[in-house]
């Protein structure tokens, strides 16, 4: 490829080098884009440009020529046409307020790859962007889904979802980060989209809890599917369809979450099944377990809104040390002696519609080739 040609590539900019913020700069990179990576570390930001590697987060990973990191925000940020935020959902705002005077008069779209809410307001990670950025909701999107990040950086085909209130923004976002073996969807349920990565980590240390007491599939299955009832309940309740809770950022990434080894949730759940201590899982892992501190901020937005959540309540004891992890199982949905309806406990007898729904949007988004209908 000529000079010519590799300068008129888009420039993006992918804020944090962890294992998804440089395997979705991969992505980025194998659909086209010129990506500059930025890292906290400057010899994490040598490792990408010069030997592209990410050694320690990405093992045995070889990263495309035209990626490149910066230890420098001011660098990695000027003349991006897009920007990409990974860093722990707990370290956004503080990593805002240092961002904020350098895109101050940009319009560019703001991409969240990230998966927690912020422990002390409760707030989503596009609402800290807004917030911390003094910026207009239509350009902030949010990508989410069943997105294991060494398996993508491995180029094993895997789908996600941009959510944006702009259809404009999901569509110019999605339309970058795709490539041979990465199909991205859009959606304008940003709530449902957000959510559904938030709370689908809960169910997934719930699973590793049963997990490391020896409980089998039956348990497992018990658990994802009054999960899933869970976290419909509680995202509608917030706003969101519950046709995105079926779809991708739901449904989709509580599968591959509660399945796979390779998810730090579900290992720090495993840990605290086989009997360590909150403080001893905390030390043992080496990267970021977001719902080990979004349980408690959910369970407060839970309780203000009235919805119930008996998985999550008892990740959360499991966590504090007042319930044995043992006990999880028993109590899957209530104690009280009154049967309970399967369907979800809005009550709105709304299961079938729901499903109906999702199946006709499924049937739209193949008639528009892959897109949802317009104002979907
Ligand atoms: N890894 C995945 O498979 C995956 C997939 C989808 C979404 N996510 C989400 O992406 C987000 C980032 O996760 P990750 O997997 O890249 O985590 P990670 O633990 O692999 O990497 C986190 C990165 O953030 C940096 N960091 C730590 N504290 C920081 C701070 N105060 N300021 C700036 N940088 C800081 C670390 O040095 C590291 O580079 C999380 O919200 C996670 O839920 C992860
Ligand atoms: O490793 P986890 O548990 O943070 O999960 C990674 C991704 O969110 C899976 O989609």
């Amino acid at each position: 490829m000529s000079r010519r040609e590799e300068a008129a590539r888009p420039r993006v900019t992918v804020v944090g080098s962890g294992s998804w913020g440089t395997t979705f700069g991969k992505i980025l990179a194998d659909g086209g884009a010129r990506v500059t990576m930025w890292a906290r570390r400057p010899e994490l930001a040598l490792e990408i440009s010069e030997a592209k590697r990410n050694s320690r987060y990405l093992p045995g990973i070889n990263l495309p020529r035209q990626m490149t990191a910066t230890a420098s925000l001011e660098e990695a940020l000027a003349g991006a046409e897009q920007i990409y935020l990974s860093v722990p959902s707990q370290a956004l705002r503080e990593n805002l307020a240092t961002i904020r005077p350098l895109v101050a008069g940009s319009d560019v779209p703001l991409v969240s790859l990230m998966k927690g809410v912020e422990r002390e307001s409760g707030l989503r990670m596009s609402q800290v962007i807004e917030q911390e950025l003094d910026c207009d909701p239509m350009r902030i999107a949010v990508a989410s889904g069943p997105n294991l990040a060494l398996e993508i950086a491995k180029e094993q085909p895997t789908a996600a979802v941009i959510a944006s209130q702009s259809q404009e923004t999901a569509d110019a976002v999605a339309r970058r980060a795709r490539n041979l073996y990465f199909r991205s969807f859009v959606n304008t349920d940003v709530i449902g989209t957000e959510f559904g990565g938030v709370l689908k980590n809960l169910i997934a240390v719930a699973i590793g809890i049963v997990d490391g007491v020896g409980y089998g599939e039956n348990t497992k299955a018990s658990i994802i599917t009054r999960g899933l009832v869970e976290m419909t309940d509680f995202a509608v309740a917030q706003g969101a369809h519950p046709e995105t809770l079926q779809g991708l950022a739901g449904l989709g990434d509580l599968i591959a979450t509660c399945q796979s080894p390779l998810s730090r949730n579900n290992t720090a759940g495993r840990l605290l099944g086989q009997g360590f201590s909150f403080q001893d899982v905390v030390k043992q892992m080496q990267q970021t377990a977001e719902g080990l501190a979004s349980v408690a901020p959910i369970l407060t937005l839970a309780r203000e809104s009235g919805v119930g959540m008996p998985i999550v309540e008892q990740v959360k004891m499991v966590l504090d040390g007042a319930m044995n992890p043992k006990d999880i199982a028993p109590h899957l949905t209530t104690d009280d002696d009154t049967p309970q309806g399967e369907r979800t406990q809005n009550g709105s007898g709304d299961g079938g519609g729901a499903f109906w729904r999702s199946f006709q949007r499924a049937l739209d988004q193949l008639r528009h080739g892959g897109r949802g209908a317009p104002g979907a």
